[in-house]
């Protein structure tokens, strides 16, 4: 058993109001907490009969009935305290010798309620951030080759990613400006922060604002609950703004007012929200013309080119074409679950003379596609030509489509082939119209081991 004085001590200390009757109803105790909860005294409430001072209260139902009432809500007889309260008889000996309520003000639960509220809101938000957050996947390991231009355009990433100044990427679609900004994010201080990717072509223009600078509810319709957008989700890393060319003249005085100030508002917010953020831009547009045009600020151009990045196209780094295939055959092996080993020469020079206007990314998907149905371990000419002919033909016109005269040499050969026909007259035709003699030709045919039978 607790001695009494421990007793009374631990009544006194709880936060929930205590009061106690004998079995006829008197008052017999109250602790602090109901006192303060009440406004009512000791002295007071003790001289009083809970049937009296609270008939219709929990304690009285209690004492009455001698059945126990939970989550009682009524009003404290003699005060304007609103409380929830639980009651039980106290029994000894089998007889009701009394009994205790112990209750809160309802102001302290509402307030628990709001506080409740707000945490399962900020765990809400918390979690939603933590599912968009992204981290950068790629580093300068990563990016494949060994000509003077593309190393250049390392060298200037890796000096920019010391610093925290905003870059632009420029180059071709294909050209590796995603994955420059990846390196450039992974080898800044910012690294463990996230590294968060928008493309300002991919979104509809309505709905870019609020991607960038979130909303808080009820800000426009459909704004059901308060969104992050991607500058708070960024903040402490990086922010690539992917197709900068493609973003309206509106938001574009919005990006330059984060990118100076730091701070921006959410649509519908009232107070501004300061941000870290280091910002890599990138577009395929030719940004100087835009701006000519009155279609892309001057401004912010200048805002966002403190370090600017050209990545030139593939068919400008022709050294770089072997390295890059054959990196990608080694990837594309563990993805397709193959072993093939290379490409044969043949179809190495079929890639130098290929005009690649879909660069690097063209390269990769047209390797993927010879290696998902090639059974042999090297890739052969034949498996490549389909997927680089048609665009040959495509491609033939443009002034800069040079390529190795043997290879323009077996082209022609099976673009005459392909028009007059494999047999022996179209043999004939195709010597004739090549100003060759069939002997040659058919030496030819030999030399470059040219599936006749497909033409
Ligand atoms: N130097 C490189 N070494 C290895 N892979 C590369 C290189 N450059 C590009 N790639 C690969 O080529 C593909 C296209 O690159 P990326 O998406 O970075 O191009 P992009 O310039 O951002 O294109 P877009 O303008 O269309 O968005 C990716 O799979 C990327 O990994």
């Amino acid at each position: 058993m607790l001695p009494i004085a421990m007793l009374s001590a631990i009544l006194d200390s709880v936060q929930e109001a205590i009061e106690v009757t004998d079995r006829d109803g008197n008052i017999i105790y109250v602790n602090p907490a109901f006192c303060r909860i009440t406004g009512l005294s000791f002295e007071e409430r003790t001289k009083q009969n809970i049937f009296q001072a609270s008939p219709n209260g929990a304690l009285a139902l209690a004492l009455k009935t001698g059945v126990p009432v939970k989550g009682y809500r009524t009003r404290v007889g003699g005060s304007n305290a609103e409380v929830i309260s639980n009651a039980v008889p106290i029994i000894i000996n089998n007889e009701i010798a009394g009994a205790v309520v112990i209750f809160q003000h309802i102001t302290d639960i509402i307030k628990l309620v709001e506080e409740l509220k707000k945490s399962n809101s900020m765990l809400r938000s918390l979690s939603d951030k933590y599912g968009q957050v992204t981290r950068s996947k790629y580093n300068f390991e990563q990016i494949k080759g060994s000509s003077q231009a593309l190393q250049e355009c390392i060298r200037i990433s890796r000096q920019a990613a010391r610093s925290s100044s905003t870059v632009l990427l420029l180059g071709e679609s294909g050209t590796g400006k995603e994955l420059f900004a990846h390196a450039i994010h992974q080898a800044s201080s910012r690294k463990e922060g996230p590294f968060i990717v928008i493309n300002c072509a991919a979104i509809p223009e309505t709905l870019l604002e609020s991607e960038l600078f979130g909303h808080v509810r009820g800000a426009f319709t459909g704004a059901v609950k308060d969104k992050i957008g991607k500058f708070e989700l960024a903040h402490g890393g990086t922010l690539f703004l992917d197709e900068i060319g493609d973003m309206n003249l509106l938001l574009q005085a919005k990006l330059l007012r984060v990118l100076q100030e730091r701070e921006f508002e959410r649509i519908g917010g009232t107070r501004p929200v300061a941000v870290d953020v280091r910002v890599i831009a990138a577009t395929n547009r030719n940004l100087k013309q835009l701006v000519r045009q009155g279609l892309f600020r001057e401004d912010l151009y200048y805002r966002l080119n403190v370090v600017e990045i050209n990545l030139p196209p593939l068919r400008e780094r022709m050294d770089d074409l072997e390295e890059l295939a054959n990196c990608m055959v080694v990837r594309l092996n563990r993805k397709l679950g193959k072993k093939i080993i290379g490409l044969t020469q043949e179809a190495m020079l079929a890639l130098r003379s290929y005009h690649w206007p879909g660069n690097i990314r063209e390269l990769a998907n047209v390797l993927e596609r010879v290696m998902v149905s090639s059974d042999s371990n090297l890739i052969s000419y034949q498996e490549l030509a389909p997927y680089l002919q048609v665009k040959h033909r495509e491609t033939s016109e443009a002034p800069d489509d040079i390529m190795p005269l043997d290879l323009l040499e077996r082209l022609m050969i099976e673009k005459a082939l392909q028009k007059y026909g494999a047999g022996v007259e179209g043999k004939r035709e195709t010597a004739r119209q090549l100003n060759i003699s069939l002997a040659t030709l058919y030496n030819k045919i030999k030399k470059y081991r040219i599936n006749i039978s497909k033409k």
